[in-house]
């Protein structure tokens, strides 16, 4: 092992949670669904370094963040910490990576046990690890809590006595108890208010310089990436899109979801800062059914058409969604509002077809369609009208069919990679 070698190797790391797994589901004969929380993540993290985990709200992060740690039982994938195989580890090796590697949870109100003192909390690992007397903990906690900004006599007061930003410091003292190396931030900074906030990252970037320690920071916010990280992970619904240097990522992100995410985000010059604010479009797929190929091609503005495509890229996305809907069933054939056409069991009856297929296409597209889109889009409908989904997907996957629904990119390209078809040789 060298100094240069990374300090957490991470390899296809994958957890996966199984819903209706209970003993009534077998007996209901009801199949395990799995819950792709985190589905085949690889990186490093560098010694001494703080690497963000960015993504949306129920992407993975935290779940990643747990499992690297050995809290949550991984489905796959290896985890090195020093060179050793966390996963593999016989029981000292594991009781020596549990005192090593930390994590500061994001809620200081819910991850402090109410009826111990603050004092007993931080000392808890040290009691758990059998280390020094019970004097010399206490003396080494008295340490902690004024190298956290709180004070020594505050040893014996119940957590309700703290604010939320206190508690955070008793959190993080608590972590750094046993002298560990690396510590994941899950969110450290989320549940305190703005003011608060900045007072607790300048604590950590301080705590960090002193004690030599390496960060995972995981936060879904970017601001507190962009102003602690020395790199950023980026991670949508289980996987790793972009990874790369922070100053790179924020100018010049090479992932169409890097670029959306710091697209929702406000700009500080003024003269971006009047600039209408695009959030991303659609809702995060579920990860118990995520999509094939490349999963952001269902939100993606840049998804990539078929050759021969002839329209711009704002009516392909239009297409494009309007397919998902096919494909989910989540076009009503019935009549809403005013529309003038008549439902049966069989669906739409001929006659009334073309009102249908009107009436669709207006609530559907902003875009005027064009030939031969318009009449694609027809026959695709008029299938829907008799309720005939299947032929109406399959005339739609024959005239639009991408390759980020084909093939999952992989996370290529140094010393930037994204995993995104337009990145990179195709
Ligand atoms: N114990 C569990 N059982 C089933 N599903 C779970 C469990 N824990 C997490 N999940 C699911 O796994 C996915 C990832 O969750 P996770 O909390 O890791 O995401 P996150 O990016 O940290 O989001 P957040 O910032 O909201 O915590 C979510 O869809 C979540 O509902």
């Amino acid at each position: 092992m060298s100094a240069d070698d990374p300090l957490v190797r991470v390899d296809g790391l994958r957890k996966y949670f199984w819903e209706q797994d209970s003993v009534i589901d077998r007996l209901m004969r009801r199949e395990p669904v799995p819950v792709r929380a985190v589905d085949g993540i690889s990186f490093d993290v560098r010694r001494g370094e703080t690497l963000g985990l960015v993504g949306e709200s129920g992407c993975g992060k935290s779940t990643a963040g747990e499992t690297l740690l050995g809290l949550q039982e991984p489905t796959e994938g290896r985890v090195d910490f020093e060179s050793e195989d966390v996963f593999g580890m016989g029981s000292d090796e594991r009781d020596a990576f549990r005192r090593e590697a930390q994590i500061v949870f994001q809620d200081p109100f819910s991850s402090l046990d109410p009826r111990m003192t603050i004092g007993e909390s931080v000392a808890q690992p040290l009691a758990i690890h059998d280390v020094g007397s019970k004097a010399e903990r206490r003396e080494r906690v008295e340490e902690l809590l004024e190298r956290v900004g709180l004070s020594a006599d505050q040893f014996d007061r119940y957590p309700h006595e703290f604010s939320g930003g206190q508690r955070q410091r008793v959190g993080i003292a608590r972590a750094l108890a046993l002298e560990p190396e690396f510590v994941v931030l899950d969110e450290p900074t989320s549940a305190l208010d703005v003011s608060v906030q900045a007072q607790v990252l300048n604590l950590l970037d301080d705590l960090q310089e002193e004690f030599d320690l390496t960060y995972l920071l995981i936060s879904h916010d970017l601001s507190v990436i962009r102003h602690v990280c020395d790199r950023v992970a980026v991670m949508y619904l289980g996987e790793l899109v972009e990874i790369g240097p922070v100053a790179e990522i924020f100018e010049e992100p090479n992932h169409p979801y890097t670029e959306a995410l710091l697209e929702s985000v406000p700009r500080a010059s003024t003269d971006e800062r009047h600039r209408e604010r695009e959030t991303i479009s659609g809702d995060v797929p579920s990860p118990r059914d995520p999509p094939s190929g490349c999963r952001f091609r269902t939100r993606c503005p840049k998804v990539i058409p078929p050759e021969g495509f002839d329209a711009d890229q704002g009516l392909y996305r239009e297409l494009m969604t309007f397919r998902q809907r096919v494909e989910g069933r989540d076009i009503t054939v019935e009549a809403v509002g005013d529309d003038d056409f008549e439902v049966t069991d069989e669906g739409v009856p001929e006659e009334d077809v073309p009102a249908f297929v009107e009436s669709v296409t207006d609530r559907l597209f902003d875009h005027e369609l064009p030939a031969p889109h318009d009449a694609i889009v027809e026959e695709a409908l008029a299938a829907v009208a008799k309720r005939d989904w299947e032929a109406a997907e399959a005339r739609l996957r024959e005239e639009y069919e991408s390759v980020c629904e084909r093939e999952n990119p992989a996370l290529t390209g140094e010393p930037h990679p994204a995993a995104c078809h337009l990145h990179g040789p195709r």
